[in-house]
């Protein structure tokens, strides 16, 4: 039986990448951090996936095990025994897990492997593989790169699956919820030797797909959040139900939308399209997704690369509107989640100043109408 390495046995990791993988005929290894978690898979050798929607089903997926991400000589013996790699930790723990990563390459070289190794990053940012990549590459020395040159796939992927946390009474951790969409696309062009994924689409235009999923389904589902947090709503189905969210979440994925339709061509009809299929799965009531998730991490999601921002400086390069994506930096600036980085951002402002703030978290990419924008909107909530 094939086997895969799979960092991140959270909400992705179970409900989505590991799903389908084991389902694609391989033997999934979890690594994290999380023993409970770790201890439950090497229990049961399988967990409960709850598919909610319109056409609700339970899947058990099977084959699996966990070992801890932080046992060294755990990670490298499990490297050495499988041809595929995955990630869904949190862009901001890939640079601390790419050490394991290096580990694993030297051992294979060691041990003289010629079988290819595919390593695909899925997270919620552009190239993240190809990030993670670096990062490896950086702690290897020359005849290790040229090794891992040789026998190492890197290739980029967008993942898209909502899976809230869930902590349902009764259900053991390794328990999870998620919606019937799902969609994991990966770079064609960077896969090493031949793989096949039930599940998986391969692609020559990553790109415009990472962008697509990021800058409409992220760029919706923050603003979503960031509103509905500052109205008081707990869920983004109880957010999106606002009709004055709505308006200012569809405006602000057109805005974003006009952007990708002319960067990357696409189809407007179609595109639009696309985005009201979002919103319905924003609606999904089964989902029960709180808006403190889909809102943590607001320093990375006010970067200059994410969901907010990038987006925004598209309308200003094509001269198009972006009220509403000018709308949800304020109501982003005003989030008051308990994660760590919305309890930094509470701090900065309150230090610091909206201008700031804004000029350090995006790295001075917007100007300052735009920042005076924010600020106009920010100061009447
Ligand atoms: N949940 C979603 O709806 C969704 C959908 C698409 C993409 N994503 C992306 O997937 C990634 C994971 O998101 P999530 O919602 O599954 O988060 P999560 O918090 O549920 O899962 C992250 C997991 O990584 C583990 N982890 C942390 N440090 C680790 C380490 N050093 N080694 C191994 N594991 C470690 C955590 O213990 C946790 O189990 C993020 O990039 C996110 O943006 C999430
Ligand atoms: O995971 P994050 O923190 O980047 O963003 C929160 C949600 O928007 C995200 O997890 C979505 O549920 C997901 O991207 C859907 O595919």
């Amino acid at each position: 039986m094939k086997r895969a390495l799979h960092f991140g046995a959270g909400n992705i990791g179970r409900g989505f990448i590991g799903k389908i993988i084991s389902e694609a005929g391989y033997e999934v290894i979890f690594a994290d951090v999380n023993g409970q978690v770790i201890d439950q898979l090497n229990i049961d050798k399988e967990y409960e996936v709850e598919v909610v929607g319109e056409n609700s089903k339970t899947d058990i997926v099977k084959n699996v095990s966990g070992i801890m991400s932080n046992d060294p000589e755990k990670v490298k013996e499990a490297g050495l025994r499988v041809s595929l790699i995955t990630t869904a930790v949190g862009p901001n723990v890939l640079k601390i897990i790419s050490g394991s990563f290096a580990d694993v390459i030297k051992a294979r070289k060691e041990k003289g492997l010629e079988e290819v190794l595919n390593i695909i990053a899925c997270e919620n940012m552009v190239k993240g593989t190809t990030f993670l990549k670096e990062n490896i590459y950086e702690k290897l020395n020359e005849s290790e790169k040229e090794y891992a040159d040789k026998y190492i796939g890197f290739p980029d992927s967008a993942v898209d699956r909502i899976v809230p946390p869930v902590n349902a009474e009764g259900k053991k951790p390794t328990y999870v919820v998620v919606e019937e969409f799902y969609e994991w696309i990966v770079d064609r062009n960077l896969i090493k030797g031949d793989l096949e994924l039930e599940g998986m689409i391969k692609t020559d235009n990553l790109m415009a797909y990472i962008e697509r999923k990021l800058f409409t389904l992220n760029t919706g589902h923050a603003i979503t959040a960031y509103i509905g947090k500052y109205k008081k709503y707990k869920t983004i189905d109880e957010s999106i139900k606002d009709a004055d969210i709505r308006n200012i979440v569809k405006g602000a994925m057109g805005e974003s939308g006009e952007v990708l339709i002319k960067r990357y061509s696409f189809d407007r009809e179609e595109h639009f399209k696309y985005i009201d299929k979002i919103i319905k799965r924003f609606e999904n009531i089964y989902l029960k997704d709180d808006v403190e998730r889909v809102g943590r991490q607001p320093l990375r999601k006010l970067g200059k690369n994410e969901r907010l921002i990038k987006p925004l400086l598209g309308t200003l390069e094509y001269n198009t509107s972006n009220e509403n994506l000018v709308t949800g930096i304020a109501y982003a600036l005003k989030f008051d989640g308990s994660d760590e980085e919305s309890v930094k951002l509470s701090s900065m402002m309150k230090e610091k100043g909206l201008a700031e703030t804004l000029k350090e978290v995006t790295e001075n990419s917007i100007g300052e109408d735009i920042t005076a924008r924010v600020e106009s909107i920010y100061n009447k909530l």
